[in-house]
């Protein structure tokens, strides 16, 4: 029987093979570990599972069972779960033990920054190829000065180095879904800053992007309540103008902010 796509869980599938192939090929995982998320009716999966060293699936979709269990070999194992639900630190580890994994993915859109934050989190998951929805890729790849620039560009990026693989079409999809995609490819970067350099990063570029129209001073005397002429004095010292605001500065700009913060 025909599979009917479920729109509770996202499901839009490809079937065009050049674009499969493309995404496989940038992807770049020939005899490496592959952790694939909603391999639905396995377009990217047949691939995949060829290509990869060592494969593993989550699909949340039951009634996809005997469609994907052929892929299934002594290399290639499918958990039929919700993602979301799993500890999956955990079942990489004890899948993978501690090599490099990479993730791919037709990604299910209304999870797509909960999944992008499990692939940050963990260490072992050195890049992820994945689609998503063409709005959430231009803030992912945007350039400072940009409308789409702000707090979850400068974040990604400073862990990872970003780039486009292709703009899908909504057309491509069966079902058409509503809006266009884009596929991006993330690769982590070791910056070697201490963790707790890290974490302030990230407050600082979060408090920076708070409120758009204000400037850098007023939103980060506002979120670490320090004085304006303090932080006016701190960022002309670094060489950025008192009227500056975050969607002006690059990543190695908030870097340099953060290296220097001792408030
Ligand atoms: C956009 S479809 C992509 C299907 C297939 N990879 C393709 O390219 O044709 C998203 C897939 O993710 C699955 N999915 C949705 N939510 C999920 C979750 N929380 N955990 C695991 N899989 C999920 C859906 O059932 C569906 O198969």
């Amino acid at each position: 029987m025909e599979h009917q796509a479920k729109k509770k869980f996202g499901q839009n599938f490809l079937t065009d093979t050049n674009l499969l192939k493309k995404i496989v090929d940038s992807a770049n995982i020939k005899d490496k570990n592959v952790l694939e998320i909603g391999p639905g009716l396995g377009a990217l999966t047949q691939f995949l599972t060829v290509q990869s060293k060592k494969y593993l699936a989550y699909e949340i979709d039951l009634s996809l069972v005997d469609t994907l269990k052929k892929f299934e070999s002594e290399k290639a194992q499918f958990i039929f779960k919700d993602f979301m639900e799993d500890d999956v630190t955990k079942t990489l580890l004890n899948y993978f033990q501690n090599e490099e994994v990479h993730l791919v993915g037709n990604l299910p859109y209304y999870i797509t920054t909960p999944i992008i934050f499990e692939f940050l989190k963990y260490d072992h998951l050195k890049t992820a190829t994945i689609m998503v929805q063409k709005e959430v890729g231009d803030r992912i790849i945007s350039d400072r000065n940009l409308k789409t620039y702000n707090g979850f560009s400068a974040i990604l990026q400073y862990y990872t180095k970003v780039s486009r693989v292709v703009n899908v079409n909504r057309k491509m999809f069966n079902p058409v879904p509503k809006v266009d995609s884009m596929v991006v490819k993330l690769e982590k970067i070791d910056r070697r800053l201490p963790k707790e350099q890290e974490i302030l990063y990230e407050k600082i570029v979060k408090s920076a992007f708070m409120h758009k129209r204000k400037t850098m001073v007023n939103n980060l005397s506002e979120t670490f309540n320090i004085p304006k002429i303090e932080l006016q004095q701190f960022l002309n010292k670094l060489g950025f103008k008192e009227t500056a605001r975050a969607e002006e500065l690059s990543v190695e700009d908030f870097i340099l902010i953060t290296k220097s913060f001792n408030y």
